[in-house]
């Protein structure tokens, strides 16, 4: 988290904007806040369009929030209001030890050529979520609201102070669609202010997850630049969740996991297996690169031979394996695994939470704005990736049957 006079001069820099008092550098700041907006409900992106005054509600009312949202939050208002007033980031990147110029630049950057007005109405509905008392007076969508998932696919319950996220897509192998990488992001948010002591993290059926939907890409509309750049800003965001998540976070992984199901992992702080569960990162057959800060935290876990073997060379390895190089923490028969885990899981949450919430700081903390900046990094060539013809021939592959993992 930055301190104030952080922030200021992240603000003054990015933004070309004089150090004034806390209220200047919020309007500055709320010009990146939109973002996330846009990952609420693909409805309210294609019916609303802020107006110019809705926005100057919106940077009006940053001025009035008491609280500091955080660094990441305001990288995000920052990118937004430079993208809806200026456009695509023009500027040449700062130098490789101008972290915090560099983080800016990423984040504006990410947005690639998102219109002016989709910023504008992203910046709009984000300030809306970030504080529902001070919304704009038109313009806004249910959707600005939402604190917990809508749909079916990811479904979030409480037991024993646990709060338990479920991918429930069993039909499709709980591969992630668009909307329900927005409904986890939500999701991780509610859970991180509810009043559980863990967040387990598990998918419904015979697969842990497939991973991406492959049909994300082919079942929206927009130009594709437009689509990929919102992609990009919707991967980012969920992936941050995962970082900035304050409490325990334990994966149950019940079967196969493939692609980002695998990638996040890395941020877990427990991850308990079936012995049926395989883990498969078939990212360059796929014609894609590694995310979920993977380029980062699998050579930390495994060392830079094992994480090159799964994210470049696709290996798939079973779950014994993940254990052995210490992406999972233990296997377990399929069928005592969810008992035993289960019976884990009840007594390490009778723990006290507040002293488990700031052991895990004290683990994950130092290496936060390096995971920010790897995620930023992944997402931004993710972008370039999609656009590749063998990116494309991938996918198109994959849904004429002939192609499988
Ligand atoms: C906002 C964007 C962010 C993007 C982030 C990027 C992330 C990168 C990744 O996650 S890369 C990994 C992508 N995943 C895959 O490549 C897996 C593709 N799926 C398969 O290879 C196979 O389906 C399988 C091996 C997972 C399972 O094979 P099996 O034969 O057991 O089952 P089916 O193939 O018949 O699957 C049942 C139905 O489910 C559909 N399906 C499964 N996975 C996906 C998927 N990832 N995307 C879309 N659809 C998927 C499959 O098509 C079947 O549907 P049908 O019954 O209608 O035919």
């Amino acid at each position: 988290m930055h301190t104030h006079s952080q922030f200021r001069w992240l603000v003054r820099r990015g933004a070309g904007v004089a150090c004034g008092t806390r209220h200047q550098i919020w309007a500055i700041a709320l010009g990146g806040r939109s973002l996330v907006s846009k990952w609420f409900s693909s409805s309210s992106r294609t019916a609303m369009v802020a107006s110019e005054k809705d926005f100057e509600n919106a940077v009006h009312q940053v001025k009035l929030l008491k609280e500091d949202p955080g660094n990441d939050a305001k990288l995000k208002l920052y990118a937004l209001y430079k993208q809806a007033t200026e456009g695509p980031c023009n500027v040449p990147k700062p130098r490789v030890f101008d972290f915090l110029g560099r983080a800016k630049w990423d984040a504006w950057t990410a947005l690639g050529s998102l219109p002016k007005e989709t910023a504008r109405q992203n910046y709009v509905d984000f300030v809306s979520s970030l504080r529902p008392s001070l919304t704009s007076s038109s313009g806004e969508g249910p959707a600005a609201h939402r604190s917990l998932p809508e749909s079916e696919d990811v479904v979030v319950t409480s037991k024993d102070s646990i709060t338990v996220i479920t991918l429930n897509r069993p039909a499709k192998k709980n591969a992630i669609t668009y909307q329900m990488y927005q409904d986890i992001t939500l999701a991780l948010k509610a859970a991180s202010k509810d009043n559980s002591t863990i967040t387990v993290f598990t998918g419904n059926g015979n697969y842990y997850s497939s991973g991406n939907d492959l049909s994300n890409f082919s079942n929206r509309s927009g130009s594709l630049q437009q689509m990929y750049a919102e992609s990009a800003l919707t991967l980012r965001n969920f992936v941050d969740s995962f970082i900035d998540f304050p409490k325990p976070l334990v994966a149950l992984v019940n079967g196969p996991a493939v692609g980002i199901a695998v990638t996040v992992l890395g941020l877990f702080d427990a991850v308990y297996a079936s012995d049926r569960a395989t883990f498969h990162t078939p990212f360059s057959s796929l014609g894609i690169t590694p995310e979920g800060c993977s380029s980062y935290t699998f050579p930390k876990i495994m060392g830079p031979a094992k994480a090159a073997e799964m994210l470049i060379f696709g290996k798939k390895i079973t779950a014994r394996e993940a254990c052995a190089q210490g992406l999972v923490t233990e296997v377990f028969p399929h069928n005592t695994f969810q008992k035993e885990a289960w019976a884990r899981l009840t007594a390490y949450a009778k723990n006290p939470p507040k002293a488990m919430r700031i052991g895990k700081q004290l683990l994950r903390s130092f290496g936060k704005e390096t995971l920010h900046a790897v995620n930023a990094e992944e997402c931004r060539v993710l972008q370039e990736r999609w656009l590749s013809e063998e990116c494309v021939n991938a996918i198109q592959t994959f849904f004429s049957k002939k192609g499988k993992l």
